[in-house]
């Protein structure tokens, strides 16, 4: 398929904050102090938990909630401040898919992808070769005429991507797109949604409470809790250098990385007395990913390293791992510092006996 002229909007949101009305007159504030820069043609994954506020931010991209302070703009323009006919353009200029479809159910494949054009008033003789050309780009040429009822999850996603696509916007727009779908038909939709932001070159924002799909698809994210983004960069840069908790949390489900049942139990904060181990993990990045460094410790400083659990695997192209040790707990300091110096990030997270 040929690459259209569609290329992506910048999002910017500065100090954007929200509340809204709560039962008995309290005040809910669903977001603080937001800024986030997303740049055009770029995907966005922002995570958090249940409440954390991920909805309100990515509604506020097409004008669905307001700021109650600061400045949401898509391409330079003030999405909460734009009403009538320049709301209405800023919105054709931004799709959005949802976790659970949202397709009419008496109209064909067909007829929903067609949907969004017909609303914009384009001519009936223009709808059928773009439909036909969407369909196409989603993979669904042999499902035109069925309704919702008769495709499974990947494929109702894949019209409602076809759907969102249709008016040929800047951005598109991702609500937990993939969280009703089964581990292989998300990686379908998470292939299909990066050909499509390669191919059209459209800025792609996804709000996810999985840290794989962030992982396997988005060039930058954001991490958001109580309201506040509390770690945002490039993912590569958040995954290897994440400080905050839940980014570590939302992270040890990804990598797998967790302490084995028989350790974390009995793991302690400080050491409490001879013998000890200390039991750290150890961060691998970049070019000193797959550098044996494990192996030098011993062969270097004659320490002894146990590994208790560990995952190398890759963040686009970049190897990242993350491997949970432990060694004597008086050689520590040293060991660390050793492995510090050469590239890897070391945090102690306890000591056993
Ligand atoms: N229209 C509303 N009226 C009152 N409170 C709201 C409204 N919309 C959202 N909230 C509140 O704002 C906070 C953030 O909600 P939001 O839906 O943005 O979170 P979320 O991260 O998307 O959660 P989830 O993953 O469960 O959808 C929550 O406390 C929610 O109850």
């Amino acid at each position: 398929m040929t690459r259209t002229a569609t290329t992506g909007a910048s999002i910017h949101f500065e100090r954007v904050g929200k509340s809204f009305a709560g039962a008995d007159g309290t005040t809910v504030t669903a977001l603080q102090d937001v800024s986030l820069d997303v740049e055009a043609g770029a995907i966005c994954g922002i995570i958090g938990r249940s409440g954390a506020g991920k909805s309100t931010l990515l509604r506020m991209v097409n004008g669905l909630e307001r700021p109650t302070s600061g400045t949401v703009t898509v391409d330079g323009q003030d999405v909460g401040r734009a009403k009538g006919a320049k709301l209405r353009a800023i919105r054709r200029d931004v799709g959005m898919i949802f976790q659970h479809f949202n397709l009419m159910a008496q109209r064909t494949v067909f007829d929903n992808i067609a949907l969004p054009l017909e609303i914009a008033g384009v001519q009936t003789s223009e709808i059928r070769p773009r439909v036909s050309e969407l369909i196409q780009r989603v993979g669904l040429e042999t499902h035109r005429d069925r309704y919702p009822a008769e495709l499974s999850g990947g494929q109702k996603q894949r019209v409602g991507i076809a759907r969102a696509l249709a008016t040929r916007p800047k951005v598109l727009l991702s609500d937990e797109a993939t969280s009703a779908l089964d581990p292989e038909t998300t990686q379908t939709v998470l292939t299909l949604l990066r050909d499509i932001n390669r191919d059209l070159g459209l800025t792609i924002v996804l709000i996810t409470h999985e840290m794989g799909v962030v992982r396997d698809i988005a060039s930058q994210m954001a991490v958001i809790d109580g309201g506040r983004i509390v770690e945002a960069g490039p993912t590569y840069d958040v995954f290897v250098r994440s400080a905050h908790p839940t980014t570590r949390s939302f992270l040890s489900g990804v990598t797998g990385v967790k302490l084995p049942a028989f350790l974390s139990g009995r793991i302690q904060d400080a050491p409490s007395g001879a013998d000890e181990q200390e039991v750290i993990r150890v961060t691998f990045a970049g070019r000193h990913a797959t550098d044996p460094m494990l192996a030098r410790l011993g062969t270097d400083l004659g320490i002894d390293v146990n590994i208790l659990a560990g995952a190398i695997e890759e963040i686009g192209t970049h190897p990242f791992g993350n491997l949970l040790i432990s060694l004597n707990a008086a050689r520590g300091a040293e060991a660390r510092a050793y492995l510090e110096r050469h590239g890897l990030l070391t945090e102690v997270l306890g000591y056993v006996r």
